[in-house]
């Protein structure tokens, strides 16, 4: 990048924003403290900070609101509280599904609602089977961004009488022989990942990036995939496909509150942004990210921290 390079955009990310008008509490193991109240305020101080940069959208990674909220019928009211504070800034926010939504919402409302960008992006009326919600829009020329749903394959948001939750379920208990499976069935380690609160991408999600991807690569895009979970549950299936195509520069997820990074041998950039919901009060936990013609430039606010991301 040359000295005095403009950007050709910026665009906000923000995850796990996990609002509720609750006291403060803790995670389910007890080991960290989750502040409900305050996700309002650090996601106020992120819209206020996005308007000054006049960032042209803004990522939402999912769990907006927290499942808290279902329990004391408050999720309309928490949604409404969020959004208007998304709407205080100008740019377009697309919004990607975690585990929290699934707790508020059924698939088909969280399809009728204000969390359903997909129709900012032009595609609203044109999701796939089984309203799988994934979706591709272009930020500006020579740049794709793509929005996918790790709950395609997933216990949760699935009717349990359908056979997808059907294959979910059996595929589940492959791995996890607990009687409650949000509970691990080891520790450590990658097999971890298959509790109820994670999932996975279906094959015809999957066909569909590939040709996404494909069609990238012919017109010499960067592209950017945004997903609520770092590692689905068939996560192999997604490296080996974010790979295989040189368009793909980054992959960004939520979910994991302490937040993550890694870029691997193809040069794709792995992040997980460290969560609104576990972060003090005195702190910050967004970033905006300028794009420039030959990498990104990640700048953090709090427990964000910066990051060059190279093309590969
Ligand atoms: N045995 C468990 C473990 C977790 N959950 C739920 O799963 C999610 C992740 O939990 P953390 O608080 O540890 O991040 C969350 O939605 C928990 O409520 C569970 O129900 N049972
Ligand atoms: O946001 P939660 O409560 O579903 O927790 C997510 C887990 O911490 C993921 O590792």
């Amino acid at each position: 990048m040359e000295d005095g390079a403009q950007p050709v955009f910026a665009f906000g990310i923000i995850a796990d924003i996990q609002y509720a008008d609750i006291e403060d509490g803790l995670n389910f193991l007890r080991t960290r403290k989750r502040f409900y109240r305050n996700s309002i305020q650090l996601l106020r101080n992120a819209t206020r900070r996005w308007e000054e940069q006049r960032v042209k959208c803004v990522l939402q990674l999912g769990d907006i609101i927290d499942g808290f909220n279902k329990r004391h019928d408050a999720s309309e009211q928490a949604l409404d509280t969020v959004i208007k504070e998304f709407e205080k800034s100008s740019a377009d926010v697309h919004h990607v599904w975690g585990n929290h939504e699934f707790y508020n919402f059924c698939r088909e409302t969280l399809l009728a609602s204000s969390l359903n960008s997909a129709a900012k992006a032009g595609c609203g009326s044109d999701l796939m089977a089984d309203d799988i919600y994934a979706y591709e829009f272009s930020p500006a020329p020579g740049f794709r961004f793509v929005v996918l749903d790790s709950y395609d394959v997933s216990l949760i948001g699935r009717d349990e009488s359908s056979e997808k939750y059907k294959r979910s379920l059996k595929l589940l208990q492959e791995h996890n022989d607990n009687p409650d499976l949000n509970h691990p069935p080891v520790f450590y380690g990658l097999e971890q990942r298959f509790v109820k609160f994670n999932g996975g991408f279906s094959r015809e999600q999957l066909l569909w990036l590939d040709e996404v991807l494909t069609l990238a690569d012919q017109k010499q895009e960067r592209v950017t995939v945004f997903n609520p979970i770092c590692l689905a549950w068939n996560y192999e299936a997604m490296l080996s496909m974010l790979r295989s195509h040189k368009s793909v520069v980054c992959f960004m997820a939520g979910h994991d509150h302490d937040g993550g990074y890694y870029v691997d041998e193809s040069g794709v950039h792995h992040i997980t942004l460290e969560g609104v919901i576990e972060t003090r009060p005195d702190s910050n936990a967004f970033g905006t990210v300028y794009v420039y013609e030959d990498q990104m430039v990640l700048k953090g606010s709090g427990r964000i921290s910066d990051k060059v991301l190279k093309y590969p």
